[in-house]
């Protein structure tokens, strides 16, 4: 089966085309774009069989634009001529799905209302549902979603601490970048038997971060709550933060509630506290000559130690740290940052520096082994879609 997958980030767009056999999911082709909204974001185009890869700079301002260009640009090159499914990376499922979904006029409605959780990514993925159907005609469109890998979390770690007369659904911790830690579970697969770390966390930094603890394949707790903007600090999302800083701040600004969560969303973390950008890596290339630069990656490196050290209390321990997002698997330094924080944990530092997906060292580990894996949401978007196609219904 020939299958189009599209993953809205926060900060860019990613389109594959995959073939899916069995279980085997082998990529065609792939077309992504990244820094939407900056000066300059970068298409990056690969296809697998032509050995072809070109990267462009283009002014792309929106998720709209960019859905709208890549598409265009799959188009026109026949990328798209056999494909028989889409599968879309939805962060939210507002409490409406346990399972991805055959969108149909019931399902889109109720991820619809599921926006107002993740305004940087839902609105941008339904953007994305009707620009391939207006390219792709009626073809079948699936929505898979990063909370199902967190759908049987502990009671514990589901509750909000809000008083239980006011909590009904669909307000309760979901936790998001599931998809990734799906890949990561994939390929601790691929390396062999028995290559899964018992206790591991999945630190995804990316324009998103959170960090999640997986118990034997299973997760256990995590970082992102209700809302992609909680735990770890991130490009434009404060990540926690003290409530009552931030409900002082709304009063003393006369901020309405919209107001409140566009600062959060939108003009907090890495960009708020820097005042420069949101974007790691020119944060990093701006840290020697701007001390609001070096603030600011301090904070994300030290608050994300501090979230990984708290989620071994439900792991009781750690044997494993994967780091992955476009910051985990990209920057050895701020792996070695945040691994300087770790370091009572007895980590075997042996992988640090191995980006992107290389062979690890597996063997003779003493204590904790940390890696560095690229993550690839797409290539499950695909499997899921291809695996449930036949059995779905069409709400
Ligand atoms: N080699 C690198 N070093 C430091 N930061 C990097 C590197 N590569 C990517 N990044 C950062 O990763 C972030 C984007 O992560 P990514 O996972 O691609 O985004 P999204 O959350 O939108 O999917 C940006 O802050 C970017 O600067
Ligand atoms: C859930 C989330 O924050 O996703 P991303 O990292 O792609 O923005
Ligand atoms: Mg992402």
């Amino acid at each position: 089966m020939r299958v189009l997958t599209i993953n809205c980030g926060s900060s860019s767009v990613r389109l594959a085309v995959h073939d899916v056999v069995g279980n085997r999911v082998t990529e065609r082709v792939r077309i992504s774009c990244g820094k939407i909204g900056h000066n300059e974001a970068r298409i990056k185009f690969r296809a697998k069989d032509a050995n072809t890869a070109e990267n462009w700079r283009y002014k792309l301002e929106t998720h709209h634009q960019a859905v709208h260009h890549l598409l265009y640009l799959l188009d026109s090159e026949h990328w798209l001529d056999d494909v028989e499914v889409v599968g879309h990376r939805f962060v939210h499922d507002g409490g409406f799905f346990s399972q991805p979904v055959l969108i149909g006029p019931t399902a889109r409605s109720q991820l619809e209302r599921a926006a107002r959780f993740a305004p940087l990514h839902m609105p941008a993925s339904l953007e994305a549902l009707d620009a391939a159907a207006v390219r792709l005609g009626k073809l079948p469109q699936y929505a898979v979603f990063d909370t199902h890998f967190h759908h049987n979390l502990p009671d514990l770690a589901q509750d909000t601490g809000l008083p239980r007369d006011f909590v009904s659904h669909p307000v309760r911790r979901y936790g998001f970048h599931g998809l990734s830690c799906e890949y990561v579970l994939d390929w601790f697969q691929s390396q062999g038997p028995e290559q899964l770390p018992s206790r591991l966390i999945v630190a995804h930094l990316g324009s998103g971060a959170s960090a999640t603890a997986i118990l034997n394949g299973q997760s256990v707790d995590t970082t992102m709550g209700l809302t992609p903007v909680s735990g770890l600090p991130m490009a434009t999302r404060s990540g926690d933060i003290d409530f009552g800083a931030a409900l002082y701040v709304a009063e003393n600004l006369d901020m309405t509630v919209c107001a409140l969560r566009k600062l959060l969303n939108e003009n907090a973390g890495l960009s708020g506290l820097s005042g420069l950008s949101g974007d790691m890596h020119e944060l990093i290339e701006r840290v020697a000559e701007q001390p609001s630069a070096r603030d600011a990656v301090d904070y994300f490196c030290y608050h994300t130690a501090k979230h990984i050290a708290g989620l071994t209390v439900p792991l009781g321990g750690l044997d494993g740290i994967v780091f992955t997002g476009g910051i985990g698997a990209g920057s050895t330094e701020i792996r070695e940052r945040i691994c300087q924080r770790l370091t009572h944990f007895g980590l075997d530092m042996r992988n640090l520096k191995k980006s992107g997906n290389k062979a690890p060292h597996l063997e003779g580990a003493k204590g904790t082994k940390v890696f560095a894996v690229r993550c690839d949401e797409n290539a499950v978007i695909a499997r899921h879609v291809s695996g449930l196609r036949s059995t779905l219904p069409n709400i």
